[in-house]
C-alpha cells in the first residue's frame, strides 16, 4: 500500500480554543474514509490544513512523502488535491459549463482563462464530466437555477474536470435531502473508485459514513477518537463519540 498522506503530531489553536491536538495518522492511496465527530471535533480544520488553507501551529503534513508547503505551486496542487464543500462553491449567475470548467483554471493560463469567460474553451471537458454525473442537458442552464442536488453534481463534474488524486469533502451533502444525499454520495464514491482517488469526506451521518466509506477516522475535542474499518464500528463506538459532556 502506499502512503498518500502523512500527519505527525498536527495541532492547531484558535485563541484559546484547541481544534487539534496532536493529531497522527496515515492514508494510503485509493482509501475511502468518512470522517466523523460532534459539531467542533476539529473536522474542518483537518480538512482545511490538508487543503492548505490552513496551516498547523506544530507538526508536519507530508503529501506523497514531502511536506505540503512544497506544493506551492498551483496547477501541481491542483493535481493533487481537491476540494468540495458543502456550499457547493459554485457561482450561481454563470452558466453551469463555465462553473465546470472552473477545474480547468490551474492548466490555463491568464488569457485563456479570460478567454474562456466569452468563449469557453476545452468544452468537450465539460461535456464530458456532464455527461458522468447525468446532467448533460444542464451546460447552459445558469447554475442557481439548478436544485441542490444537481448543483453538488456540477461541483462534481468540476471536480472531474480537474482530476485530483486526493478529494476533500467538507459536508458534501449536509444541505441535501436524503435521496438527494445518497446519490451524491454514491457518485463520488464511484467516480473515486473508477478514478483510484483517495477521499477524505467529513459527514454529520454516521449511517452514511458507515454506508460508502471503507474507513471511519473519529475526531473528539481535537483528539483522534478511533479510527477504524467502517464494518468494525459499533453503535457503541458512536454512542460514547457523540456523548454530551456529564455536567456537575
Ligand atoms: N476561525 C476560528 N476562530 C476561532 N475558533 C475557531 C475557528 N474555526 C474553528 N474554531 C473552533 O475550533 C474548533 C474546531 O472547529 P471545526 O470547524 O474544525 O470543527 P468541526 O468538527 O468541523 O465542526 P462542525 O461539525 O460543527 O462543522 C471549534 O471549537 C471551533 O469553534
Amino acid at each position: 500500500m502506499q502512503e498518500i498522506i502523512g500527519l505527525h503530531q498536527i495541532s492547531k489553536v484558535y485563541e484559546r480554543k484547541i481544534a487539534l491536538s496532536s493529531l497522527s495518522l496515515t492514508v494510503n492511496k485509493g482509501e475511502l474514509i468518512g470522517l466523523i465527530g460532534p459539531s467542533g471535533a476539529g473536522k474542518t480544520t483537518l480538512l482545511n490544513m490538508l487543503a492548505g488553507i490552513l496551516s498547523p501551529d506544530q507538526g508536519q503534513i507530508l503529501i506523497d512523502g514531502r511536506p505540503l508547503s512544497e506544493f506551492r505551486d498551483q496547477k501541481k496542487r491542483a493535481k493533487k488535491i481537491g476540494i468540495i464543500r458543502q456550499q457547493f462553491d459554485l457561482v450561481g449567475e454563470l452558466p453551469v459549463i463555465h462553473n465546470v470548467l472552473v477545474g480547468r483554471l490551474s492548466e490555463w493560463g491568464i488569457f485563456k482563462s479570460l478567454l474562456s469567460m466569452l468563449i469557453p474553451q476545452d468544452k468537450e471537458y465539460a461535456i464530458q464530466a456532464l455527461n458522468r454525473v447525468g446532467l448533460p442537458e444542464k451546460l447552459y442552464e445558469k447554475t442557481s437555477s439548478l436544485s441542490g442536488g444537481e448543483q453538488q453534481r456540477v461541483a462534481l463534474a468540476r471536480l472531474l474536470v480537474q482530476s485530483p488524486e486526493i478529494i476533500l469533502a467538507d459536508e458534501p451533502v449536509a444541505s441535501l435531502d436524503p435521496a438527494r444525499a445518497e446519490d451524491v454520495l454514491e457518485l463520488l464514491v464511484k467516480i473515486a473508485l473508477e478514478e483510484n482517488q483517495t477521499v477524505i469526506a467529513s459527514l454529520h451521518s454516521v449511517e452514511y459514513a458507515r454506508k460508502y466509506f471503507d474507513r471511519l477516522i473519529a475526531l473528539k475535542d481535537g483528539e483522534l477518537f478511533f479510527d477504524l474499518p467502517a464494518s468494525s464500528v459499533t453503535d457503541e463506538h458512536i454512542k460514547s463519540l457523540y456523548r454530551l459532556k456529564e455536567t456537575s
